[in-house]
């Protein structure tokens, strides 16, 4: 695991910076006043009970809803008026908790367009023969999640764990700078989620990586900082080893007491 790091002190190298951001539904703030850093390269992982607001903060970082208050900051530009495409060409890029593959098309032609996407007017849709980024990024990304055997496959035929990783190898198909992934081992059996969370943790570096997660071992194994959230706030944040220790995650998160 790589070295701690205080996020509220270091603010040198963080490539998002969330600055008190607040969103309501009706009456009820869902997210309220929530503020983290995500160092560069690292894994950060949002976690809490339901209804903590998790899926909304991710909402609001990248851009599919927007705040009523605060800022959000990628790369020290502030980014929070930006739609999510926008954001996409700023290099932060989302896998949701709802797949978004398309089942009828192959694995090579998902990836093509993912590929592709960035690619401006027509050319999106241009045979990939003719795009060679596009046809190198789809090259990179069939080797790095595997998919050798399966690129002719139609996406609706492969297995939920395959599924779930062609949805984050869309996801890097940007060459992303920040990558947020939400509930990425949803469903999965437990070797799926050992081969995802390897996935994963090979991404950090390039690519730094927000997560949202409901699999508590799987974020203390993968993650170098954690942020909890309960009932729309920020209750903590810290190392894996901090958080797990903090009594108060244990009594407002896992309900009750744990040995570490
Ligand atoms: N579009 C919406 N309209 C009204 N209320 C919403 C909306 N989206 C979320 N909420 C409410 O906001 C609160 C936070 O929801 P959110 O989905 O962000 O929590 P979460 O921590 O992601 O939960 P879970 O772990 O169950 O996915 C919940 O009370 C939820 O019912």
């Amino acid at each position: 695991m790589s070295a701690r790091f205080n996020s509220s002190t270091s603010d040198g190298d963080a490539i998002l910076d969330v600055q008190g951001l607040s969103v309501s539904f009706g009456a009820l703030k869902a997210v309220d006043q929530v503020s983290f850093r995500a160092p560069r390269g690292k894994i950060v992982s949002l976690i809490g009970p339901n209804g903590a607001g998790k899926s909304t903060l991710f909402n609001l970082v990248s851009g599919a809803i927007r705040p009523t208050q605060g800022e959000v900051l990628l790369n020290g530009e502030r980014v929070t008026a930006l739609t999510p495409n926008q954001l996409l060409h700023k290099g932060l890029s989302r896998s949701f908790q709802i797949t978004k593959l398309f089942f009828d098309l192959s694995v090579i032609e998902n990836l093509r367009l993912a590929a592709q996407a960035l690619e401006s007017g027509g050319r999106a849709f241009q045979p990939l023969s003719r795009s060679v980024h596009a046809r190198q990024r789809v090259d990179e990304l069939i080797i790095q999640f595997g998919l050798e055997e399966k690129v002719y496959e139609l996406a609706g035929y492969l297995s939920h764990g395959e599924q779930r990783r062609l949805e984050i190898a869309l996801a890097m198909a940007s060459r992303p700078k920040l990558l947020l992934l939400d509930e990425p081992t949803q469903g999965m059996s437990h070797a799926d989620t050992l081969e995802t969370a390897g996935l994963i943790k090979s991404l950090a570096g390039d690519v730094t990586v927000l997560l949202v997660e409901h699999d508590v071992g799987l974020v203390m194994t993968l993650s170098d900082h954690v942020v909890v959230m309960t009932q729309g706030k920020k209750l903590t944040e810290g190392s894996p080893q901090d958080v797990r220790a903090n009594p108060a995650v244990q009594s407002a998160y896992f309900g009750e007491r744990q040995d570490a």
